[in-house]
C-alpha cells in the first residue's frame, strides 16, 4: 500500500499539488484530470523521481526517505516522455534496465520476450530503437516497467499513441498486474479501464478527489 499525506508540490510560484492526501491499495488506480493539472507530477512523486515540498510518502507503512530504497526496489515506472538510447536494440535496453533493477538477466530476457509478445513488439526487439515509431517507444517504456513483476507500478499515459487493439492488449497486462500490485496510471481515456479500477481519482486545481 502506498500512502500520500498532505503532499504539496510547487514550481516557482505555481502550486501544482496542494496538501494532497490519498491512499493507493493493491489494484488499479486511475488518475484523470485536465491537461496540466498535475497528474504526471503526482506520478513522479510516487516514483521518487521528484520530492514533494511538503508532506509524506509512505510505502508498506514506512515513510520516505527511510523507505525510499524499499519503494524503488518494488517500483516499475513508465514515464510519459523519456529519451531512449537510440543506438541500443530494444532488448539491449530492456536488459540494461533489468540490470539497474538488480534482476537476473536470463529471467528478465524471458520476461521481456513474453511481455513484448503480448503487446505486439516482439518481432522488433532486436532492432535498434532509432528505427522505432512513437507507439513502439511507448510500448518499450511500458515493457521495461513491467520487468520483475513490480509490486508498485506507476504508468504515465501508457496507452497514448497506440491503436485501439494494442491499447487493449496493454490494458490486459495492466489489469493482470493490478491483481497483486499497487498500480497507479494516468489516462485521458478512463472509460475503458474504469470498471477494472479500485478507484478513479481526479487531479484538478491542486486537489486529488474521487472522480
Ligand atoms: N519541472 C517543472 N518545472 C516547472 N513547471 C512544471 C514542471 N513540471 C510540471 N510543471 C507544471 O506543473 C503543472 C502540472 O504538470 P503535469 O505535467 O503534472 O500535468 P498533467 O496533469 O500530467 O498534464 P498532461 O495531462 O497534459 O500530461 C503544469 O502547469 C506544468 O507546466
Amino acid at each position: 500500500m502506498l500512502k500520500l499525506t498532505q503532499i504539496s508540490r510547487s514550481y516557482g510560484r505555481k502550486t501544482v499539488l496542494d496538501a494532497v492526501s490519498a491512499s493507493f491499495p493493491v489494484g488499479l488506480t486511475l488518475l484523470v484530470g485536465p491537461s496540466g493539472a498535475g497528474k504526471s507530477t503526482l506520478l513522479r512523486l510516487i516514483a521518487t523521481a521528484e520530492k514533494p515540498n511538503k508532506g509524506e510518502v509512505a510505502w508498506d507503512g514506512a515513510a520516505l526517505p527511510g523507505a525510499r530504497q524499499a519503494l524503488r526496489a518494488a517500483l516499475g515506472y513508465a514515464p510519459q516522455a523519456v529519451e531512449l538510447p537510440d543506438d541500443l536494440t530494444a532488448r539491449e535496453f530492456a536488459l540494461h534496465m533489468a540490470a539497474l533493477k538488480g534482476l537476473d538477466a536470463r529471467e528478465a530476457d524471458v520476461q521481456f520476450g513474453a511481455i513484448t509478445e503480448r503487446i505486439g513488439l516482439h518481432a522488433d526487439i532486436n532492432n535498434r530503437i532509432s528505427t522505432f515509431s512513437g507507439g513502439m517507444r511507448r510500448r518499450l517504456i511500458f515493457a521495461q516497467a513491467m520487468l520483475g513483476a513490480p509490486r508498485l507500478l506507476a504508468l504515465d499515459e501508457p496507452t497514448a499513441e497506440l491503436d485501439g487493439e494494442t491499447a487493449a492488449r496493454l490494458s490486459e497486462l495492466i489489469v493482470e498486474r493490478a491483481r497483486e500490485a499497487v498500480v497507479v496510471m494516468t489516462t485521458h481515456l478512463a472509460d475503458a479501464l474504469a470498471p477494472a479500477a479500485v478507484q478513479v481519482l481526479r487531479v484538478d486545481q491542486g486537489r486529488v478527489v474521487p472522480a
